[in-house]
């Protein structure tokens, strides 16, 4: 790599020794993080603020990212339009090529976007042998920088992403009320909820209270939910004992759960069931998931590292949808109790908005609890 046209060199150190030498844009900062990719062709402003990505670095596959800008943020009674929370959340962004991209609603370009939020990008590099060999051997630690290739990367690298609990950093202190116009409380136990969840809510009439992911049953139960979402979230779900015991205590009320992603993980483990990590995870907008029964494909978006295997799933639970290509189970319906759970992301975000039903079906259980 001889020119880089914003001066500056960047760097990608993993964790089996390889570095990769490419372009630096963003901010020159230094971060760690667990190297994934997303194989998503767009909504890269949805990917970078989902606060699932935290504690990791993102490589997009597409090779040409940035082409429409970042587009200004449009908040209604507190949820974002555009964005999935209020900041970027990747540690650090990889891409093959980075492009001053500009459309109507359009507001900035991506490169200053990561420079105005402190988070480093790194461009001019070859995604495609880089996504090979995390297939190939699996998701790892690594360094993105700037300017020189990171001087101690052993030392840095020493923080594995399985062991840290990112949920506390993300989840509200206090909780926040985001109302709706029609009848029906649920609270979102937010763990780092992406807005895309709060307003498919908030659009079907529901009034949401996000509480602290911390929160216990007594204390969710304190606002008289007609329905309870546990919702999407970072990191490794076998750290959230608190959650767990919390989705437990809850179930016991016959409230309508619904859990997305880390949500449906938490749900998972709360009624006997495993979770284990992931060789490479599911992360992409085009991701096929099977309802089991109407044997009906769904194309779907998925950010997700852990997974729930056929011999994980709890007794008493059946598999609701399963991903074709692996058969990682996806959904799941419990047989007695109002509780059902999807792995992927009915509210998209970015993504297809064929299985936005899942939130109508919810609705549907919430309004029969009679609450509301
Ligand atoms: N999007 C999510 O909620 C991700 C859940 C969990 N952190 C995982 O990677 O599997």
């Amino acid at each position: 790599m001889s020119y880089c046209r914003r001066g500056s060199k960047g760097y990608l150190y993993l964790e089996d020794g390889t570095l990769l030498e490419g372009c630096g844009f963003g901010s020159p900062q230094t971060r760690i993080g667990e190297v994934v990719f997303t194989t998503a062709m767009n909504g890269y402003p949805e990917s970078l603020t989902d606060p699932s990505y935290r504690g990791q670095i993102l490589v997009i596959t597409y090779p040409l990212v940035g082409n429409y800008g970042v587009p200004s943020p449009v908040i209604d009674d507190g949820i974002l339009l555009n964005f999935e929370s209020e900041r970027i959340q990747a540690e650090g962004l990889v891409v093959q090529e980075e492009t001053e991209g500009v459309k109507w609603n359009s507001s900035k370009s991506l490169n200053r976007w990561l420079e105005e939020e402190g988070v480093p990008g790194l461009s001019n590099v070859d995604t495609r042998s880089l996504v090979k060999k995390v297939r190939k051997s699996g998701v790892m630690m690594g360094v993105i920088t700037q300017g020189e290739p990171p001087s101690d990367p052993e030392t840095l690298l020493k923080r594995k992403y399985d062991e840290i609990d990112f949920t506390s950093l993300l989840s509200p202190l206090k909780p926040i009320i985001h109302r709706g116009k029609g009848k029906g409380v649920v609270v979102v136990v937010d763990c780092g909820v992406k807005h895309g969840i709060l307003r498919s809510l908030t659009k079907r009439g529901l009034t949401v209270v996000r509480v602290p992911c911390s929160f216990g049953a007594d204390e969710v139960m304190d606002y008289v939910p007609s329905g309870i979402l546990f919702s999407n979230g970072p990191g490794n779900p076998n750290l959230l004992e608190g959650q767990v015991k919390t989705f437990r205590d809850l179930s016991e009320y016959r409230i309508p759960i619904l859990g997305i992603c880390l949500g449906h993980q938490i749900g998972v483990l709360a009624l006997g069931g495993r979770v284990e990590k992931m060789k490479f995870g599911h992360r992409g907008v085009n991701k096929a998931v099977v309802e089991v029964g109407t044997n009906r494909f769904y194309i779907s978006t998925h950010n997700h590292g852990y997974a729930v295997f056929r011999d994980g799933v709890p007794d008493g639970t059946r598999v609701w949808f399963y991903n074709p290509d692996d058969n990682v189970v996806e959904g799941l319906k419990h047989e007695k109790l109002p509780i059902m759970t999807v792995q992927f992301h009915p509210e998209a975000s970015p993504g297809p908005w064929d299985a936005r039903w899942v939130f109508d079906l919810f609705l549907k259980e919430v309004k029969k609890n009679g609450n509301s």
